[in-house]
C-alpha cells in the first residue's frame, strides 16, 4: 500500500489551542487528487527541531512514507524550524518547489516572501514543506503537485496517478 506522510508542526496545535486544519486540509487535498489506493500517515507535533527531525525520519524510514508533506514552522519566528529540520534529514534539496510555490502565493499575500518552506529527498521519500496558514494548502499544493509523481518515480517510489480533472501529473517523454 502507498503510504503519504502528514505532518503538522504547531505548538498551538499540539497542544489543542486550536484544533489542526492544516492536516486535515492536505489529506482532503490528496483525496481529491490521488486515483492510486493510499493511505495516510498524519501527526500533530510541536515545534521543536529534533522532534520533527526525528518524526520525518520515523515517517520516511520506518512507516515507508513515498511523501511526505509538512505544514508549519515555515516562518521567520525564532521557533519557526520546519525547513532546517528538513534539511538536516534529506540527501538532496529541491529549491525549486519552495521558489514555485513562495511565487504562487505572493498572489494572494505579500507575506508569502516570509515562508522558506522548502523540499528535497530522504532515500526513496519526498518530503515538502507547507506554509501553517490553512488556506495555504491548496494553493501551495496545486502548484508543485503536477511534478510529484516524476520525482517520486526518479527516487524509486512507486507509481502515483492522479485524477487529471484537478492535477494533471507530468512525466515527461508520456
Ligand atoms: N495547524 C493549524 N491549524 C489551524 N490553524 C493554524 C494551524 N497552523 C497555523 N494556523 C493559523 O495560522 C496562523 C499563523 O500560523 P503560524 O504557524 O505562524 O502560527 P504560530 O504563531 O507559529 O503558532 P503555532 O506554532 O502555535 O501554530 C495561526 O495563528 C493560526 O491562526
Ligand atoms: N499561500 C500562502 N502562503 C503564505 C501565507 C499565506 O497566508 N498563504 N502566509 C505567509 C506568512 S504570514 C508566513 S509568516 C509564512 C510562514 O508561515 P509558517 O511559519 O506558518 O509556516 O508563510 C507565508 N506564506
Amino acid at each position: 500500500m502507498i503510504r503519504i506522510g502528514v505532518l503538522t508542526v504547531s505548538d498551538r496545535a499540539s497542544r489543542g489551542e486550536y484544533p489542526d486544519k492544516g492536516g486535515p486540509a492536505i489529506l482532503e487535498f490528496l483525496k481529491d487528487v490521488l486515483t492510486c489506493a493510499w493511505e495516510p500517515h498524519a501527526l500533530v507535533i510541536p515545534d521543536e527541531q529534533e522532534h520533527i527531525e526525528a518524526t520525518l525520519k520515523a515517517m520516511c524510514d520506518d512507516e515507508g512514507c513515498c511523501f511526505v508533506v509538512t505544514t508549519g514552522g515555515t516562518g521567520p519566528a525564532r521557533r519557526d524550524v520546519t525547513p532546517e529540520a528538513t534539511e538536516a534529514v534529506c540527501e538532496k534539496m529541491l529549491p525549486g518547489f519552495g521558489e514555485l510555490m513562495r511565487a504562487v502565493s505572493l498572489k494572494s499575500v505579500p507575506t508569502a516572501i516570509l515562508s522558506r518552506q522548502t523540499a528535497g529527498i530522504r532515500g526513496r521519500s519526498l518530503i515538502v514543506n507547507l506554509p501553517g496558514k490553512p488556506s495555504a494548502i491548496r494553493e501551495c499544493l496545486l502548484a508543485v503537485m503536477p511534478a510529484v509523481p516524476y520525482c517520486v518515480d526518479l527516487i524509486g517510489g512507486p507509481y502515483l496517478t492522479t485524477n487529471e480533472a484537478v492535477v494533471k501529473a507530468f512525466r515527461p517523454g508520456q
